[in-house]
């Protein structure tokens, strides 16, 4: 087994690998508008009512329909998951993996393709959905070798005349609900450390999504998973998650979304239900309000480049987005002007054209919460960069940049999830420190600054689950920069970490005297 690696990305500066894209997207394009099924035990199902998957960039164009599960396919779903545990827990560990380190190569094999569906469904610019599906690779890879090395438990004492074994088992059937905004490589890491580690799953990937996920359903079948282990049922929150969330039958959830959702996920699964003989254990990974701190002895130019990277690389909708920069008054002014001056530089447009800097942002409602908050921001402060936004062909939102906000400031507190960066001041080191733990979120933050003692300071007191040093504040790589967050960010389950696996499982301790 070769040792660990994360997947590189691709150089599209090079001739071969941007022939290789324009490719990948015209093959995305050939198969625009197909229909997919749901696949429970796999089965095909097709349902009359159905989720069409529209192009964020272009709104008339229809990626794909997908059936939608109800009430009744779900509650098929989980009994298929349900029988297919009992076989599916007593595969061996080494023939689980085994299915992910397939999977892995098949997905470098068709690397282009997924990113290429990740452009048209998700409004990627082509170096953000190289590094969904690197990510998702990385997933495969990381999750396969860390199952190997718990397949044996872990040590414990034993006396003499004793012969203890402390193993782990896996939980039973789990619900996976996962995001748009990493629509491949969440959907399919938190998919398969589920099913790694012995369990099955009911797949309900969001709704703006689904047909990338039905792909790389389809994948892991290719890879050798038996039927029943995946079982794929997009459908509505309210409806078919509620659902689910409730079942006595759910043992596990497995939540990546937004801060209200997952409370209420978590609410839910607090309640006992008839028939129902455990605690439902929950894994939330939610949203942030990510700062990045500029302090007075940095290096200026590499903080404005970080500002505006995190800020609005994938147009800020990631949840370790840089939604609010802190900045010690000495340099204020100085780095605003040159944030101001970088971000008017990007441009924006349809994803599928690599000058785009950024693309569009998701959907309808997604459009109508950003440009809402960039009114607010108006009010709040001074607008010095976009502020502006179209909705005639796709969701273009302009990136934008309000400063000379005060700490509790609604743009310096809620998350926004869009290309807004709200920017406020601060006396000193310490005051900016204070202020970028003044939010209820703790997922991700950066500092940036040449003075050692400070740099050690917000190693100990910035409370958040990611913190980076001289640089932005998003791109965390499986295996290197485990990832999740604390308070209102979610359970800090640490998604591509060493501890990861262990939450999917349970912990058996045997004893025999000899
Ligand atoms: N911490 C992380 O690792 C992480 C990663 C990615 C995204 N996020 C967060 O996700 C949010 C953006 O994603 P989103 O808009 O897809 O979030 P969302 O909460 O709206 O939806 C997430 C998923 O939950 C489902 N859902 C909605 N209502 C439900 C219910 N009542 N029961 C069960 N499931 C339900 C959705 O259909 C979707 O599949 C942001 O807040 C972002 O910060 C967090
Ligand atoms: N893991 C990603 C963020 C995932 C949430 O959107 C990052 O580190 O930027």
């Amino acid at each position: 087994m070769i040792p660990y690696k994360h997947e590189p990305f691709t150089d599209f500066s090079k001739e071969e690998n941007n022939t290789a894209y324009l490719e990948a997207l015209k093959k995305v394009e050939g198969y625009l508008g197909e229909e997919y099924p749901l696949i429970i035990g796999g089965e095909r199902i097709t349902t009359n009512d159905q989720i069409i998957s529209y192009n964020p960039a272009n709104k008339e164009e229809v990626i794909g329909s997908v059936s939608k599960a109800n009430k009744e396919l779900a509650e098929k779903a989980m009994q298929v998951a349900d029988e297919t545990f009992h076989t599916w827990k007593k595969v061996k560990p080494e023939i689980r993996a085994d299915v992910l380190f397939k999977a892995a190569a098949i997905i470098r094999r068709r690397k282009h393709e997924i990113s290429a569906l990740l452009t048209k469904e998700a409004g990627k610019p082509w170096n953000e959905a190289d590094a969904d599906t690197a990510e998702a690779i990385d997933f495969l890879e990381y999750y396969g070798r860390q199952m190997l090395r718990l397949k044996d438990g872990q040590p414990v004492e034993s006396r003499p005349g004793e012969f203890n074994r402390y193993d782990y088992i896996p939980l039973g059937v789990g619900v996976v609900i996962s995001p748009w905004n990493f629509p491949f490589a969440i959907m399919a890491g938190t998919t398969v450390a589920a099913v790694v580690t012995g369990n099955t799953v009911l797949l309900k990937p969001a709704s703006t999504t689904p047909v990338v996920a039905y792909k790389f359903v389809e994948i892991l079948e290719e890879a050798g998973l038996p039927a029943g282990v995946v079982n794929y049922i997009p459908g509505s929150g309210a409806e078919v998650g509620d659902y689910l969330v409730d079942h006595p039958k759910t043992r596990f959830i497995s939540f990546t979304g937004s801060r209200d959702v997952g409370l209420r996920i978590n609410e839910r699964a607090s309640k006992l239900n008839e028939g129902q003989i455990w605690l439902k254990r929950v894994i939330a990974e939610m949203g942030g309000k990510d700062t990045i701190v500029v302090d007075k002895e940095a290096d200026l130019e590499l903080a404005a480049q970080s500002i505006v990277k995190s800020a609005f690389g994938f147009s800020g909708q990631k949840c370790s987005a840089c939604s609010r920069a802190v900045i010690v008054e000495d340099v204020y002014d100085e780095v605003v002007a040159r944030v101001e001056e970088l971000t008017k530089g990007l441009s924006v447009g349809d994803p599928t054209d690599l000058s785009n800097f950024t693309g569009p942002v998701i959907d309808a409602a997604a459009f109508k919460k950003i440009t809402s908050y960039i009114e607010i921001g108006k009010e709040e402060g001074r607008i010095v960069a976009g502020g502006t936004a179209d909705d005639s062909k796709g969701f273009f939102v302009n990136p934008t940049v309000i400063v000379d906000v005060t700490p509790e400031a609604r743009v310096m507190k809620e998350e926004i999830f869009g290309p807004v960066v709200a920017i406020a001041k601060a006396k000193d080191f310490d005051e900016a420190l204070a202020i970028a733990n003044n939010t209820e979120y703790g997922l991700t933050g950066a500092v940036i600054t040449k003075n050692r003692m400070n740099q050690e300071k917000a190693r100990e007191d910035f409370h958040v689950g990611n913190l980076y040093f001289n640089r932005g504040c998003t791109g965390a790589i499986v295996g290197y920069q485990p990832f999740g967050g604390f308070n209102m960010s979610g359970t800090d389950s640490k998604a591509g970490g060493p501890d990861y696996l262990q939450l999917h499982m349970q912990a058996k301790t045997t004893s025999e005297t000899l």
